[in-house]
């Protein structure tokens, strides 16, 4: 499990089952990341309809991490997702240029819901391993409980 993902599910320490949602746009890689979670393999994926939800133990606690399809279709039921909701995970496609701009008003659509106010958000520039000039962090992070985390770490 990479250093993203630790700092996360470390900021959950002392209880002792806990919810978090993995969401971003179609492709971005979400269903990948969530089985690399739980089993550490890598598995060919076909576009989640509806969704996938799997238990990852990190330490002493259960993280059940709900990973939601991320078609244009689809989003509209994120929202349904977000009661109990201890943490998100937001996976951005480092290569999708194009769509940048859709994943940030996804993203802004989400923080402001009142359910995620208290969430912990991890910003995951996934596919770095594809990218020409790997990111140079040079980001400000203005919300007050987002880790931006634009490394190239490999899950
Ligand atoms: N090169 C590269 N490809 C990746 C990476 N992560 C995922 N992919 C590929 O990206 C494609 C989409 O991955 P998925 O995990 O199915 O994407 P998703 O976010 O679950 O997509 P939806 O279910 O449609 O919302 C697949 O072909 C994956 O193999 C990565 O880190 N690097
Ligand atoms: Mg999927």
């Amino acid at each position: 499990m990479g250093q993203a993902f630790r700092k996360l599910f470390d900021s959950f320490f002392g209880n002792n089952e806990m919810r978090i949602v993995m969401l971003g746009l179609d492709a971005a890689g979400k269903t990948t990341i969530l089985y690399k979670l739980h089993n550490g393999k890598v598995f060919y994926t076909v576009s989640t309809i509806g969704f996938n939800v799997e238990k990852v133990q990190y330490k002493n606690v259960m993280f059940t991490v709900w990973d939601i399809a991320g078609q244009g279709k689809l989003r509209p039921f994120w929202r349904h997702f977000f009661n109990n909701t201890v943490g998100l995970i937001y996976v951005v496609d480092s290569l999708d240029r194009e769509r940048i701009g859709i994943a940030k008003e996804e993203f802004q659509a989400i923080i402001k819901d009142p359910f995620m106010l208290n969430s912990v958000i991890l910003v995951f520039a996934n596919k770095q391993d594809m990218v020409y000039y790997p990111f140079l962090c040079t980001c400000i992070i203005k919300w007050p409980n987002v880790y931006l985390d634009l490394d190239t770490y490999t899950i």
